[in-house]
This record gives structure tokens, C-alpha cells and sequence, in this order.
């Protein structure tokens, strides 16, 4: 299978605290990768890494055989979606995401269009985003996302504040995207929905990959919860 995205021997400390020990990780291109671990494992820092919020200490990152030191070809290769979405609060939405399709080159508006409407998000789109929820700025992120849809999609908790209609939006979009190509990285601590949209589950846990495997593969020694219970309790 072709690597979308490969990390080498990725190391970040804040200050004496060493959060990040050596990670190592490939995502195969069309697949949707989960990536789970305790709070504070550093999930956040590993993708703020790869995404260009935070300097690692070092170690290599690729994503589409573009290096992550080719700042601008390699920003092409993804969207982000933090956990924390920091947008000036007086535009609209919809200006700011036609601003970001241009940096993407990717303006096509029927296509936005469509991902409004299945976001249900006609009537607040031309909203200032300063009014908006947390779940309207994430469905706001997510329009952006899929309008334009990078070989790889990097998201930090993207279900958290999603009401249930927006999940199902979600999950048919992110279906249709992978059938398309694209590849989708994102944390969560939803175990029974990883479980249910992700093909492999990566575990972090002081600071390396304690274990990558296919979703089928881990199902047959219980669920993601047992797993995920006994690998947090027992593995160094
Ligand atoms: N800017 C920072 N300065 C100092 N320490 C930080 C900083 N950002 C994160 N940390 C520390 O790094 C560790 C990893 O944090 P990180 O947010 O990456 O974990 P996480 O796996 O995403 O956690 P959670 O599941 O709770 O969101 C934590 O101990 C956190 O306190």
C-alpha cells in the first residue's frame, strides 16, 4: 500500500517535560487512521507537529512524499482542524472560508454549497463567526475540509460539541471523501466510534506508538474499550 504520511523518530519536550519519545507512524493512502491514548499522552502535540503549530525537537515528517520542510507544497498536502478553532470573530463565515479556498486554490461553490446544506448551516453561514457555538464552528471547519478536500484530513477531536444530525453528516461525507481518495488522521476518545468508521487505531502512550493495527484485527480480542483498558494499565 502507497504511505500517505510518515513519521520518524518524532521528539517534543516542553521544557525538561518530554512528551513526545521517538513516535513513529505510517498512514496508508484511503485509509481512516484513529488515534487514541490517555489524556495528556500527547496526541495533540504529535498532530501539532505534523501540522506546523508546533516546532518538533526532531525527526522527520512526510505527507504525499512532500517533506514537512517544504512549508509550502507540504501545507497544501493537508487540512487541520483543531480542537480549538481561533478565527477573526468579525467576518462571516462564508467570506472566511471562500479566503481559505483561494489559499487552496479549490474555489468551487457549488460544491460548497452542497456541504453547507448538508451541514445544515444555510441560515447562520453569513453569520459573524464571533456568534457562533462550538459545534457551528466545527461544522464551519469541516465545510472548509471537505469543499476542499487535501489528500489527507487532520483532525483533533472532531465529533466533540457535533450534535447527532452533524455526526451523521460526518460520517457520509468522511465515507464519500475516502472513496475519493482522500485519507483522514484524527484523534478521539470515543472508542465506540472509532471502532465503527476507522480502519486502523494508533495508541500513544509516554511518548511512542504502543500499538497500530487494523480495527478487524484488535475486534478479535474484544472491543477498543477492553483494549485500550488493559494497554493503558499494563504496557511501559
Ligand atoms: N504548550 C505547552 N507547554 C507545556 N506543556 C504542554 C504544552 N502543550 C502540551 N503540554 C503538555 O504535554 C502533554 C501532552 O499534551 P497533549 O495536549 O499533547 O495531550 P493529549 O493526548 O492531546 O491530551 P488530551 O487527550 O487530554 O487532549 C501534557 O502533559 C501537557 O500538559
Amino acid at each position: 500500500m502507497e504511505k500517505l504520511l510518515s513519521i520518524q523518530n518524532l521528539r517534543k519536550s516542553y521544557g525538561q517535560h518530554e512528551v513526545l519519545k521517538g513516535v513513529e507512524l505510517k498512514i496508508e493512502k484511503g485509509e481512516i487512521l484513529g488515534f487514541v491514548g490517555g489524556n495528556g499522552a500527547g496526541k495533540t502535540t504529535t498532530l501539532n507537529c505534523i501540522t506546523g503549530l508546533v516546532e518538533q525537537d526532531s525527526g522527520k515528517i512526510m505527507i504525499n512524499n512532500v517533506p514537512k520542510s517544504q512549508s509550502l507544497d507540504y501545507k497544501k498536502q493537508f487540512y487541520f482542524i483543531p480542537d480549538t478553532i481561533h478565527v477573526f470573530p468579525n467576518i462571516a463565515a462564508y467570506d472566511w472560508i471562500h479566503f481559505v479556498l483561494k489559499l487552496y486554490e479549490k474555489t468551487d461553490d457549488e460544491k460548497l454549497q452542497s456541504f453547507i446544506n448538508i451541514f445544515d448551516m444555510e441560515k447562520s453561514i453569513y453569520k459573524p463567526i464571533g456568534t457562533y457555538s462550538y459545534g457551528m464552528l466545527h461544522k464551519m471547519a469541516l465545510i472548509t475540509a471537505f469543499t476542499i478536500s487535501p489528500p489527507i484530513l487532520i483532525m483533533d477531536e472532531p465529533l466533540n460539541g457535533l450534535d447527532p444530525l452533524a455526526v451523521v453528516a460526518f460520517k457520509k461525507c468522511m465515507k464519500e471523501y475516502v472513496e475519493n481518495g482522500g485519507t483522514v488522521f484524527f484523534s478521539t476518545h470515543l472508542l465506540d466510534v472509532a471502532e465503527k468508521i476507522c480502519q486502523s487505531i494508533s495508541f500513544l502512550k509516554d511518548g511512542k506508538i504502543v500499538l497500530h493495527e487494523r480495527v478487524e484485527n484488535l475486534l478479535v480480542d474484544g472491543s477498543l474499550e477492553t483494549i485500550f483498558m488493559e494497554k493503558q494499565a499494563n504496557e511501559g
